[in-house]
């Protein structure tokens, strides 16, 4: 195929076609073979399968500190009735190599790990013996089978035997045993060496000074691990800024090694420099631009000299998944590790997920033992988020031409990590630092939780299925103006939180908002016309409740514009984005802006009335009643009255 026709962005193509076209230009195979020590074999995978050349134990050993005789002069014995048998001078500690055989009558001293003497069949544990007087005899005070006590040579590992295999990546665990073997040095396959950077002018390395509207480089380090946990070595080239000649030196350093991958500036098509860069390289060059996923669409796969360069879409969840996706398994390859086992669980949608036609859509989420099996809960943050992958459990696969899987629809998903993590406490709800800080303590004390934001009604909902321990939650009823309570139904219960005291936020100075009254301040920002904006909150939240009756059907400049949480408003009105809006005290400290209160808000934590005496929620409602706690949440700046 002529590279022209298959360079075209809007040439979308499905990921197995992708993932043929990509794979039939690479050898998937180890790329060569070293030895290491063994002190470096760590996480190396093995090139040949081990064939044990000893027996371990190399002996007879006793497994107890004792006397080695012969089982038959124990019958009968115990502690009313013990019978006698006369001491061999011979004492075997470890290492040592006996001389002396034991004979009917006759009994060895041998410590722990020593080797056992001919004709010794049973060690007697020295707690169940008496040294007689003289010192020659020995009082047995229990009867042995044969065989008690000890561990026969070859038993742990049989010469000849195969302990391990070619392709198994070593842990600590059969570090030991190549150790256990006596093996100094492994054959292991050469590490696959991946060259990483990052593209984009916005983009910072952490440790940096992040300028406003820069963002810290999170790809290059979640790829960098990966490319680790997957058996290669990462070389890191760092961020390379949106300049042709930089990106073109960065692709031939890169190329230097065994496989190429970045991230960023893959989605605007023929115009773009990293593809363009990327287009320059022949044999076979790029042979995917556009894959019908979601996320991952713009990813483009290219193989030079029998190597792998791929330009990830630069938003991370889009640059992890399609990494796993398409260079992944061809790592795998090159490291000589067998294919990735991939566990799938069943589990039910809790609620409605609508999903984009034309692309297999991977959604991320997270999983929530109930009563009736697994809830599968979308993570619900888009492919630009970073939180998303580290949180969430698995992916479910929407087939590129469903649109909407219902509420309740079976799904499996497919695990990201090693089987799944039990919770003890399962928290779905509203964020709050005072709920971050409440999950601390918990974990402290070692309880495992699980919280999902999901927003109040979702976590109302989520207790109302009885999904969840405990939902944070802090909603208005808009008929009676009271927080929380009056939304619950009868197999739910409240436990009291905490007050939040809302208020107008603005920039400290703005002589709008400076030294006025909640009413002044509002006339003045309605006054002030198009040169005074406001930001909103989303319908459903407590806060947009609020907003709207302070309003009372005004619709200033800003108010079509909706933000999910407190701290959205605040970053709009600190970064001048927005003039005044409604948040929390607690936030508006935190950016440093004016407040002025306007009316507490509750945030209580509703917990299904059938899930009340579990032991952890017991310590959940114990912690949440301390006073210790009451006055951490209180110099939080929360407002925790009488219980
Ligand atoms: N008009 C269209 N716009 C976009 C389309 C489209 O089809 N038409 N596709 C969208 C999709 S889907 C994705 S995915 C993104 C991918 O965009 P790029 O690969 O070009 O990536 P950038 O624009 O450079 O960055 C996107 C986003 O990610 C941030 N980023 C970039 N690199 C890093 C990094 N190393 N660490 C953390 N974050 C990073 C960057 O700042 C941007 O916010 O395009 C859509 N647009
Ligand atoms: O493919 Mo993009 O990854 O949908 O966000």
């Amino acid at each position: 195929m002529k590279p022209s026709s298959q360079s075209q962005f809007l040439d979308v193509i499905t990921r197995d076609e992708a993932t043929r076209r990509f794979q039939q230009h690479l050898t998937l195979a180890p790329l060569g073979r070293e030895i290491v020590e063994l002190g470096a074999a760590l996480h190396r995978v093995l090139a040949e399968d081990v064939v044990a050349g000893i027996d371990v134990p190399g002996f007879d050993r006793s497994n107890v500190d004792g006397f080695a005789l012969q089982a038959a002069d124990t019958v009968g014995a115990q502690e009313e009735q013990v019978r006698t048998v006369a001491l061999s001078g011979e004492l075997l500690s470890p290492g040592v190599a006996p001389r002396q055989t034991v004979v009917a009558g006759l009994a060895t001293t041998i410590a722990t790990g020593g080797m056992l003497p001919r004709g010794a069949d049973a060690v007697l544990m020295v707690e169940h013996s008496e040294l007689l007087e003289d010192g020659r005899r020995l009082e047995v005070r229990r009867a042995l089978t044969a065989g008690e006590n000890i561990s026969h040579a070859g038993t742990d590992i049989a010469r000849g035997e195969t302990v391990l295999r070619a392709g198994q990546r070593l842990s600590s665990r059969e570090i030991g045993v190549l150790a256990a073997l006596g093996l100094a040095a492994v054959p292991v396959y050469r590490a696959p060496r991946v060259a990483i950077f990052s593209t984009g002018n916005e983009i910072v390395a952490p440790g940096q000074p992040l300028r406003p509207g820069a963002v810290y480089d999170s790809n290059a380090a979640i790829i960098g691990a990966a490319v680790e946990e997957l058996g290669g070595e990462p070389v890191h080239l760092g961020v390379i800024p949106d300049d042709e000649e930089a990106l073109a030196a960065a692709l031939a350093r890169g190329l230097q090694h065994d496989a190429v991958v970045f991230s960023g500036g893959t989605s605007k098509g023929e115009g773009d420099l990293s593809y363009r860069v990327v287009g320059r390289l022949g044999s076979p060059g790029i042979v995917a631009h556009g894959v019908a996923l979601k996320p991952g669409k713009p990813v483009c796969l290219a193989v030079s000299q029998g190597k792998p360069v791929v330009i990830l879409p630069g938003f991370p969840t889009s640059a992890i998944f399609t990494f796993h996706e398409f260079l992944a398994p061809v790592l795998r390859a090159f490291a000589g590790q067998a294919a990735s086992r991939q566990e799938t669980v069943a589990a039910t949608l809790p609620m409605r997920v609508n999903s984009e036609r034309g692309r297999t859509e991977y959604l991320l989420v997270g999983l929530v033992q109930t009563e009736q099996g697994l809830a599968a809960y979308p993570m619900g943050k888009g492919s630009g988020s970073v939180t998303t992958f580290s949180t969430a459990d698995g992916f479910i696969t929407i087939p590129q031409h469903t649109e909407m899987l219902d509420a309740g629809a079976p799904v499996q998903v497919q695990l990201l990590g090693q089987g799944l993590e039990p919770a003890d406490l399962v928290v779905i709800g509203s964020h709050c630092a005072g709920l971050d800080w409440l999950v601390g303590r918990m974990m402290a004390q070692g309880w495992r939780v699980k919280t999902l934001n999901v927003g109040s009604s979702g976590g109302l909902m989520a207790a109302k299925r009885g999904e969840c321990d405990l939902a944070g939650m802090h909603l208005m009823d808009p008929a009676s103006g009271e927080y929380n309570r009056p939304l619950l139904n009868e197999a739910l219960e409240l436990l009291p939180g905490y007050g939040r005291m809302q208020g107008l936020v603005y920039r400290r100075g703005d002589p709008r908002f400076e030294g006025r009254g909640l009413d002044e301040a509002l006339a003045a920002a309605l006054q002030a016309g198009e040169d005074c904006v406001m930001v909103n909150r989303n319908a459903g939240s407590g806060t947009r409740v609020l907003i709207d009756r302070l309003l009372s059907g005004a619709r200033p400049p800003g108010h079509a514009l909706q933000t999910r949480s407190h701290n959205a408003v605040a970053v709009a009105v600190a970064q001048q984005r927005a003039d005044w809006g409604l948040a929390i005290d607690t936030v508006a400290r935190q950016y440093g802006l004016g407040f002025i209160p306007v009316q507490e808000e509750r945030y209580d934590f509703v917990v299904p009335k059938a899930r009340l005496q579990r032991a952890p929620l017991q310590a959940f409602r114990r912690l949440l009643e301390a006073e210790t706690t009451r006055e951490a949440l209180r110099q939080m700046g929360f407002r925790v009255g009488a219980i």
